[in-house]
């Protein structure tokens, strides 16, 4: 019927922006801090510091299993990896340095995909 030509859902290409985003962040030269998940045996503070661990391969779980409801809550587990790198890292290392130029590179690529949506 009408209704289903006109659904609800995001077109097809919209629907398959984060898996787009998310295999450039998987690529990106300054993911290597995130591509797995922080070892807290051999990060000291880490686990006490930081209550919610993310990293990408989480989210490309995720993202494969099909286990987010909706866009916001895989762009808000991408922002918590990024969050937590701010909150555990000086800006000025070199962790910290890379987790500025993902989120920088991440706002401005989103943005990007958004104006094709
Ligand atoms: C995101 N992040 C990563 C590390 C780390 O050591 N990653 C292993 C890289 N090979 C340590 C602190 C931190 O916030």
């Amino acid at each position: 019927s009408l209704l289903v030509l006109c659904g609800r859902s995001p077109p097809l290409r919209v629907s398959l922006f984060p898996r787009v985003l998310l295999g450039e962040l998987e690529a990106h030269q300054d993911a290597w801090p995130f591509l797995l998940p922080v070892d807290q045996r051999s990060v000291p503070g880490y686990r006490k510091v930081i209550r919610r661990p993310m990293d990408l391969s989480t989210i490309r779980g995720r993202v494969s299993s099909n286990q987010y409801p909706d866009t916001e809550a895989f762009l808000s587990d991408l922002a918590l990896v990024l969050d937590n790198c701010e909150r555990f890292n000086e800006d000025r290392s070199e962790i910290g340095r890379a987790g500025l130029r993902l989120r920088s590179f991440l706002e401005r690529r989103w943005a990007q995909l958004l104006q094709q949506s």
